[in-house]
This record gives structure tokens, C-alpha cells and sequence, in this order.
């Protein structure tokens, strides 16, 4: 039986898993974790997926292998394919300016945004590339002057892999191209025109591959494993478009994503282009699309209050379901990264409602899971509103891992939530990726997900209602 694996470059760590091809089955998993930040070197996650796949026993005796990554992360390179400056990440907020810009170049306000929204799928926020090429190019002219390519954490993973032979040899996906800000879901290809009036010069991008086109051959020295039968590379995928693969998302699937960020997206045959940018039009991994909306405050917001309490994510869960719905009003506004969506780059976290009664530890914990689900199911309503269906609702990430949300979701989301075995869906969606690639084929392998778990406890409408009153009190950053 053939093996493949797939690899989770995500925000907070690098995970390897093997599989077998055909079935699907779990042959062994490791991982290692990221820097801590929101500009990180790129060598910095390289060293991890080495640690990863080293952990995970090597890749020598894989048939294919697949990178899954963060989105819209700028990686910049000279020439000589040496990275110019750390990468800005998806939950970077510095270009928030830029992407206002880009807006109002672009005829500002409603016509500004449906340019954007008709020309890239989506309307430009501090998270995409060419809000962070722009910002490069302001505010640091001379690592501006040295970038010759520019590509995302896994292409240029991916690259790596392939023993970095050249930017000629750049790959990506179209579900990665399409977080970019100049690459078009809807034609297919790119705009370098919107990337020269982000960054004031044209600039060599990768290759945008077809689902199960190879990306070329895994080079065992930049492994560090000696010589190994000819592992093919995947074109690999952005971390929502593989999450959707690895948990078998299907149509009239909504997958829910906890992880750093809290993502709500659906698998659809048409584009979507929202000129409200709630709604990101991206593309899947599949030749179809990925209708998607990001917060940047997902399961983070569940450790920090347990930081805040001095417990664990288990006491953390405990103390949530141990608290009334609606935790006696006390609402937690979660903004604590500042948020995409809502587009609040500056604002911050809030505590509304405040009283002797709710003034617990178990109020706080329930009010945490409850604002970061608020979020997303603000999310899950735009995503429908733009048409997708939510007959089923995945949910999936590490927060899922919380019995509280797994409990509390149903009653925020106002339906029942499904969730598939614990595991890491992004890594596995790669692996995936990587069969098709390895066994050809019109579409990817069969696998299974496995038992899914369903919960279907009675909606709370009232949760969301004091929410929404909260959401609109935020204050933004006091000024540096
Ligand atoms: N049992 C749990 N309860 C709540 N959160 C959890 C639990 N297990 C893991 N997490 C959280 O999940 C997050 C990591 O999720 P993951 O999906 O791997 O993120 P990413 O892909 O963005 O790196 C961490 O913030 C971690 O604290
Ligand atoms: O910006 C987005 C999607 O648009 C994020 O979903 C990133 O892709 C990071 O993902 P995680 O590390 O949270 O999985």
C-alpha cells in the first residue's frame, strides 16, 4: 500500500501526518511548534517542518507529499531566493491603512469594494498580501527595492522541499493564489496588474497549479535524509481549502474552524464576490470555490481567559458549562488581536455586564466561549446570506477539542453542530491531496473521516442578542 503525507504548516505549529493512500488510515503523526508573533522568518517554520517530519519517522518511504499552510502570509525573496525580511502573517494588522488605500484608489466606498469583490473575490483587509506588499513598499523602501518574488508560507514550503531550485520552480494552488489579493477565483488567473499598484512594480509569482498537478519531486538532501525513491510534491493549499478536504466538507457542508483564527466556510460550485467583505470569495482545492469568513480571535480567546483564571482548557470547559447560558448577561467582545471581520484592525477585547452575580470565574469562562462562537456565528450569517446552505455544520480545530463550545455551539449557532473524531483536518486534507496526486484519478480518494459526534442542544437566541449590543461598544488601541 502506497503512503503519502500531508504537512499543517499553521499559525502555531507544524503537524506531519502519514497516511495510507488508498484507505486513508493513520500511519503516523508528530509536530513542532511555531514562534510566537505576527512577523515570523519563514526559516523559522522550515526548522519546524524538519523537526515534524523527522519526529514522524521521514518521508523516505512516502509515495507523495502535500504542504497545507496559513493563508496570505508575505514571504518575500531577492533574486537569489534568499527571504528579504521576516513574513507579515494573516493576523498582521499593520496594513490595515494600506487596505483602506487600496479601497479608495480604487474609487473608495461601496464602488471600491465591489472593484475588489468583482476583480479578486474579495474586498482587501490587513490579512491579504497585497495590503502587506503595500505596507512594505511605504514603509520599507530599501527591503522593497531587493524583492524579486513574492509567494505564500506554502509555497514557499514546498519550494523548500524541492531542494529551493530557483524562483522559476514557485508553485502554489489555486486556493492559496485566491487569499492573495491579486489572483482571480472567477477567471482563474492573476492580476498582476492590482499586485503593480500595490507594490509600484510587477514582481515574479508561482505557478498556479491544478488540483493534482505535481509540483515536482521532493529533494531528500534539503531533508537532510540521504538519497529516497522519488516522492512527488503536491501543489499543496491554504489551511481552509485543505481543512475542507481532509474533513470531507461536501455540498451543504459549513465546516467551523477553531484554530488561532476562527474560520466559517462552505465548499460551492460558483464564486462568490461580496462586496460587503465579510464574505471572502477564495477558491478550493478541489477546481470548485470556498466562500470563507475569518475572525482573527478564535481559540486563543479560550487560553487567554483560562491565563485570566489561572486554570486549565479543561477547567477552563468545566467552568463555562458550569455557568448559566448567557452567563447572566456578562458578554466578552473577543477582539483581543483586533478583528478582520467585523473589519476592526485597532479595536479591543470588552467585558460588558459586569455585576456582583457575574462576577465569577465560571461568568467569565462561559462568556468567553460564548463571544468567540458570537463571532463566528455573525459569520455563519454572512456566509448564508451569500447564498450557501448550512445543512450540516463540522466543526473542527483545536478549540473544537473544548467540550464547552462542542456544548455551547448549538445553542449560539441556533443548529446542531457535528463533530468528526479529534484530529488535524488541514495536515490531513494535505495527505489527501497528496493521494490524488500519487493514484491519479478525476477526483481525490475516498477516505473516511470517521464517527462524527452530534450536538444538538436547544438554541439560546438571547446570547446573540446581548452580543450584538456589546459588539458595537468596542474602543480601538490607545496610540503608540
Ligand atoms: N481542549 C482544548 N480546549 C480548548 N482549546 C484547545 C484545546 N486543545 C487545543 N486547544 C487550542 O487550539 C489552538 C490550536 O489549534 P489549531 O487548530 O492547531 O491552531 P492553528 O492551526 O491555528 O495553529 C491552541 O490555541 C490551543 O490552546
Ligand atoms: O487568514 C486566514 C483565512 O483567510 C486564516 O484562517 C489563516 O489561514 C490562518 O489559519 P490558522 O492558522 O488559524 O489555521
Amino acid at each position: 500500500m502506497p503512503l503519502v503525507a500531508g504537512i499543517d504548516s499553521s499559525t502555531q505549529s507544524c503537524k506531519v501526518v502519514v497516511r495510507d493512500a488508498e484507505t486513508g488510515a493513520l500511519v503516523r503523526q508528530s509536530r513542532a511548534p511555531h514562534p510566537e508573533g505576527t512577523e515570523v522568518d519563514p526559516r523559522a517554520w522550515w526548522d519546524a517542518l524538519r523537526a515534524a517530519v523527522a519526529e514522524a519517522g521521514g518521508l523516505a518511504d512516502v509515495a507523495a507529499v502535500a504542504v497545507g499552510g496559513q493563508q496570505h502570509g508575505m514571504v518575500c525573496l531577492d533574486e537569489a531566493g534568499q527571504v528579504v525580511r521576516p513574513a507579515l502573517l494573516w493576523n498582521d494588522t499593520r496594513s490595515a491603512d494600506a487596505a483602506r488605500e487600496l479601497i479608495e484608489e480604487a474609487g473608495g466606498g461601496e464602488a471600491g469594494r465591489r472593484f475588489w469583490a468583482d476583480a479578486t473575490g474579495a474586498v482587501p483587509v490587513a490579512s491579504f498580501t497585497a495590503t502587506k506588499l503595500r505596507w512594505l513598499a511605504r514603509h520599507e523602501p530599501a527591503n522593497a527595492d531587493r524583492v524579486a518574488a513574492v509567494c505564500l508560507p506554502h509555497d514557499w514550503l514546498t519550494w523548500r522541499l524541492a531542494g529551493a531550485p530557483g524562483l522559476a520552480a514557485l508553485r502554489t494552488d489555486r486556493g492559496d493564489a485566491s487569499g492573495t489579493g491579486y489572483w482571480s477565483p472567477r477567471t482563474g488567473e492573476y492580476r498582476l496588474d492590482l499586485l503593480e499598484r500595490a507594490f509600484g512594480r510587477r514582481l515574479r509569482v508561482p505557478v498556479v497549479l491544478g488540483p493534482a498537478e505535481t509540483a515536482g519531486h521532493l529533494d531528500p538532501a534539503a531533508l537532510g535524509t540521504g538519497a529516497a525513491g522519488p516522492v512527488l510534491l503536491g501543489p499543496g493549499t491554504g489551511d481552509n481549502a485543505a481543512a475542507a478536504l481532509g474533513a470531507g466538507a461536501g455540498p451543504g457542508d459549513v465546516v467551523v474552524s477553531i484554530g488561532t483564527s476562527g474560520t466559517v466556510f462552505a465548499v460551492a460550485d460558483t464564486p462568490a464576490a461580496d462586496p460587503s467583505g465579510a464574505v471572502a470569495g477564495f477558491a478550493d482545492a478541489t477546481g470548485r470555490f470556498l466562500p470563507l469568513v475569518c475572525t482573527l480571535n478564535a481559540a486563543r480567546v479560550l487560553d487567554a481567559a483560562a491565563t485570566l483564571l489561572g486554570v486549565d482548557l479543561a477547567t477552563l470547559s468545566e467552568l463555562a458549562l458550569a455557568a448559566p447560558p448567557g452567563a447572566g448577561g456578562l458578554v466578552l467582545v473577543p477582539y483581543l488581536e483586533g478583528e478582520r471581520t467585523p473589519d476592526r484592525p485597532t479595536a479591543t477585547g470588552a467585558l460588558h455586564g459586569l455585576t456582583l452575580g457575574t462576577s465569577t470565574p465560571a461568568h467569565l469562562a462561559r462568556a468567553a466561549v460564548e463571544g468567540m462562537l458570537c463571532a463566528l456565528a455573525d459569520g455563519l450569517d454572512a456566509l448564508t446570506a451569500q447564498g450557501a446552505r448550512a445543512d450540516r455544520i463540522i466543526l473542527v480545530g483545536g478549540g473544537a477539542r473544548s467540550a464547552a463550545v462542542r456544548r455551547i455551539a448549538p445553542q449560539v449557532f441556533g443548529r446542531p453542530v457535528v463533530v468528526p473524531p479529534p484530529g488535524e483536518y488541514v495536515a490531513d486534507g494535505a495527505a489527501r491531496q497528496a493521494a490524488w496526486v500519487a493514484l491519479g484519478g478525476a477526483a481525490p480518494p475516498a477516505w473516511s473521516v470517521g464517527d462524527t459526534e452530534e450536538y444538538a442542544t436547544e438554541p439560546v437566541p438571547a446570547i446573540r442578542a446581548r452580543y450584538a449590543e456589546a459588539r458595537e461598544r468596542v474602543v480601538d488601541r490607545l496610540p503608540e
